[in-house]
């Protein structure tokens, strides 16, 4: 990947090779300003793939920095396609798409790199991709991509870890998902957009990041109706175009910083933003005792209360509670009056973060799927650790409101998802510092 950094940078990163990163936060600072929101992660990734459906070349703005995108860049790279990154720009020409089959040291480290199934057997008939495997969160199968494809005709055959797909000309077909799967429903879209005939997607996931897809792909000249909605509607073209396209902001950041706030009870906006793509963080927020105001048409402000009470959560499919906000409300509700119950339904292990805000001092017990949460009137700093991705962001947040040092590990998963993090709190007033320590 063509990247520009400077020399600085570059010696830098040499020297911090061997050492891992942590980051130190002097909890209850107060927070003020405003937060520019990054691009999308989720959409940013699977539009990378998405570039694959054409033979031509497409340009991506608005990209968030992240570990992710890097990851993404290399798999493409290793089937051929060129790319040129700088800064949020990123621009991705698969005129040639070289090889069909996608290495696992680099699949094994991100999910969305298995969606890239989808379009590289619709363009080239060929496409071998390992199994992305489990991660911390859950168990994470790929079968409803695997049997929707099957469904439009391709022939799949499993063996030694990787999932080979044929089809000389996918078909369209009527595909009902047992799940609204964010990634089944990204993988198949992209798949039909190439295939003859109709394909109709029932049970389709509506995230914000599923109709940001279905734009690009409609940019490129793709035929796509009913995105955002539970059935969404393919007519196949023969081939797609290049285009340019800006990412949607990230729901997920914006909604990490507006949780900041509240922690800290602080005020503080964050732009740009989708807001009817957040509204049941915004509900939430609301029912906890804090206003959250609408602006301008891309602007939230928090405005804390002056006491949080608990509430209930249940994370769900879009529009429901994000699963990917859940760690991030828990470290909130630790600090509500009164007692919260969070129940986690959309993965089956993603509760990681309770064992170590309960070493900050929060009062959580856990049954099954369920948190059960009862207010304690202050944390305090502890060295923890973020078992996954959004783990590690509600360790910040809870850092950003608790008294004394907090020192976070696992930022390699904090990376993975928050562009610049550091920087954005420290431009909001948080006393955070990333140091580098003996691996
Ligand atoms: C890169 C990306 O976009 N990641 C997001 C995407 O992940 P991802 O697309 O992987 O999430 P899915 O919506 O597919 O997964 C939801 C649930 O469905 C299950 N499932 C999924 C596919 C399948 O074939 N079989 C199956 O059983 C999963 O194990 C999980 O329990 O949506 C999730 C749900 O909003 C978010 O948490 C992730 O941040
Ligand atoms: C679970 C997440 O991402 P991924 O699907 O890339 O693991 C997330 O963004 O919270």
């Amino acid at each position: 990947m063509t990247t520009q950094l400077s020399p600085e940078k570059l010696s830098k990163s040499f020297q911090n090779a061997q050492k891992k990163p942590v980051l130190h936060i002097w909890g209850r600072a107060s927070l003020e300003g405003q937060v520019k929101v990054s691009g999308a992660k989720n959409s940013a990734l699977v539009l990378m793939t998405g570039a694959l459906l054409a033979a031509d070349t497409c340009r991506l703005t608005n990209v968030p920095e992240l570990a992710d995108i890097e990851a993404m860049g290399q798999i493409l790279e290793a089937l051929g396609v060129k790319l040129k990154i700088q800064g949020e720009s990123l621009e991705i020409d698969a005129t040639h798409i070289t090889e069909t089959e996608a290495p696992y040291e680099l699949v094994s480290q991100l999910r969305a790199s298995f969606f890239a199934l989808g379009p590289l057997l619709a363009r080239t008939g060929v496409a071998k991709m390992p199994l992305p495997g489990g991660c911390a969160i859950g168990a994470r199968p790929v079968d409803l991509h695997v049997r929707g494809l099957q469904q439009m005709g391709a022939d799949i055959l499993i063996e030694h870890g990787v999932v080979n797909a044929y089809a000389r000309q996918l078909k369209g077909a009527k595909i009902y998902l047992d799940y609204p799967s964010v990634g089944a429903t990204e993988t198949l879209m992209m798949a039909a957009t190439l295939a003859e005939g109709e394909t109709i997607l029932e049970n389709a996931a509506q995230e914000p990041e599923v109709v940001d897809l279905a734009n690009f792909c409609r940019s490129m000249g793709a035929r796509i109706s009913g995105a955002g909605t539970n059935k969404i509607i393919i007519q196949g073209v023969q081939s797609l175009h290049g285009t340019d396209y800006s990412i949607v902001p990230d729901r997920i950041e914006a909604g990490t910083f507006l949780v900041a706030g509240a922690i800290t009870h602080s005020e503080l906006s964050v732009f740009p933003v989708v807001p009817d793509d957040m509204t049941a963080v915004i509900a939430k927020l609301r029912d906890i005792g804090a206003q959250v105001v609408q602006d301008a048409p891309d602007r939230l402000r928090l405005i804390p209360g002056m006491i949080h009470r608990g509430t209930e959560i249940e994370t769900l499919p879009h529009p429901g509670f994000p699963t990917d906000m859940q760690a991030l409300f828990m470290a909130l509700l630790t600090l509500c009056e009164g007692s919260s119950l969070v129940t986690e339904t959309v993965y089956e292990n993603r509760l990681g973060h309770v064992p170590e805000l309960v070493r900050m001092g929060a009062n959580i017990k856990v049954k099954g799927n369920h948190a059960a949460i009862q207010g304690v009137p202050f944390l305090s700093a502890a060295p923890v650790t973020g078992t996954d991705l959004r783990a590690s962001a509600a360790m910040v947040v809870a850092a950003l409101a608790a008294e004394g040092k907090t020192v976070v590990q696992g930022l390699h998963h904090l990376d993975r998802g928050y562009a610049n993090i550091e920087a954005k709190l420290r431009g909001l007033g948080a006393k955070i510092e990333r140091v580098y320590v003996p691996a």
